[in-house]
């Protein structure tokens, strides 16, 4: 409820109103989710103990939705102050609101900051998700692209530690026993897994991470990771510029590019599992980018947030 006049504060009599009122309207018309001015924070925290990946739970944020419940000097001196006259200059008229209400005006942030993110991009071969991901994160600061392990050969261009972590199907396969990965599959020949530690390391540091995988490996994160990662498929705009897409990569022998093609095909069936689907279309990389932002913006946005539990 909204006043919009204040007594003058010359009258003892009308501020004594005022205060009544605002007490009576807080206890009684507010609904209960909104108590107020005794109780007016809450207290946001995660569940306790370690997620499987290991995560230390964040600490229990307070949250003022209005003002701390600290009573002020002249509060505790009389349960009556007058407000200052409209006409108070600024520092008066907050200091004389504080004391009205009986409690200071908290600094704390109105609500706590978002959690980092398990972002998970996926979709068919040729389709963009390096050139997307790359561009990523020259736009975009606080962004950790974890490093996929692979035992397929390095492409041109490619740099080990950066594009993949290059390794051979003997190390790969001791990283499979020493439970170093969060998933790991068979891709056209070739191991490729996501390291486990990196997530760890840079999500403690607030990092968001961006986790690169194909369909099946986004089918096999989704059962790992739940709702507690935003998954997000890329398409082309149609099957016809993504085989020319490919073609033009040059990094695949024709019968390769038949078995893509091939998997392309099956793969869109898998859309519906995803959260969001993102259209590359041809020469529209930055506004594909800017979408994937808007996705991670709105995540960070939302009242009920995404909590990593794995
Ligand atoms: N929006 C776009 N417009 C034009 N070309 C693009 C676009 N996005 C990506 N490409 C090009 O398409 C080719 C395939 O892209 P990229 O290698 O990133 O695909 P990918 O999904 O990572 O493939 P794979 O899963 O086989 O590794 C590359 O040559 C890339 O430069």
């Amino acid at each position: 409820m909204l006043f919009p006049f204040s007594p003058p504060s010359s009258s003892p009599f009308s501020a004594m109103l005022l205060q009544r009122l605002l007490g009576s309207v807080a206890r009684r018309q507010l609904p209960s989710a909104f108590p107020l001015p005794k109780s007016v924070s809450t207290v946001i925290s995660r569940p306790a103990g370690r997620s499987r990946l290991g995560f230390a739970p964040s600490q229990s944020f307070e949250l003022p939705l209005m003002a701390s419940s600290a009573p002020t000097e002249d509060a505790r001196r009389s349960s009556f102050v007058p407000l200052p006259p409209s006409t108070a200059d600024k520092a008066t008229l907050y200091k004389g609101l504080e004391a009205t209400l009986g409690s200071t005006f908290s600094s704390a942030p109105s609500f706590p900051p978002p959690n980092p993110l398990i972002l998970v991009v996926s979709g068919p071969s040729g389709v963009g998700k390096d050139a997307v991901i790359k561009r990523l994160l020259e736009v975009r600061e606080g962004i950790h692209f974890v490093v996929t392990a692979t035992s397929r050969p390095q492409r041109p261009g490619e740099v080990d530690g950066k594009d993949y972590l290059f390794v051979t199907k003997e190390e790969f396969l001791s990283m499979i026993e020493r439970d170093e990965l969060l998933e790991h599959a068979l891709v056209y020949g070739d191991y490729k897994g996501i390291p486990k530690q990196q997530i760890r390391d840079y999500m403690d540091k607030g990092f968001d991470v961006v986790l690169r995988v194909d369909i099946q490996g986004a089918a096999t994160l989704r059962s790992i990771l739940g709702n507690s990662a935003v998954f997000i498929f890329l398409v082309a705009e149609s099957e016809e510029t993504l085989v020319k897409r490919l073609v033009a990569r040059k990094t695949e022998t024709a019968e390769m590019l038949l078995v893509r093609i091939a998997t392309a095909r099956e793969e869109v069936r898998h859309l519906k599992e995803f959260d969001y689907v993102v259209t590359n279309a041809e020469g529209k990389l930055d506004d594909t980018v800017k979408l994937v932002e808007s996705i991670i913006d709105a995540e960070k946005a939302k009242v009920h947030r995404r909590n990593v539990q794995i």
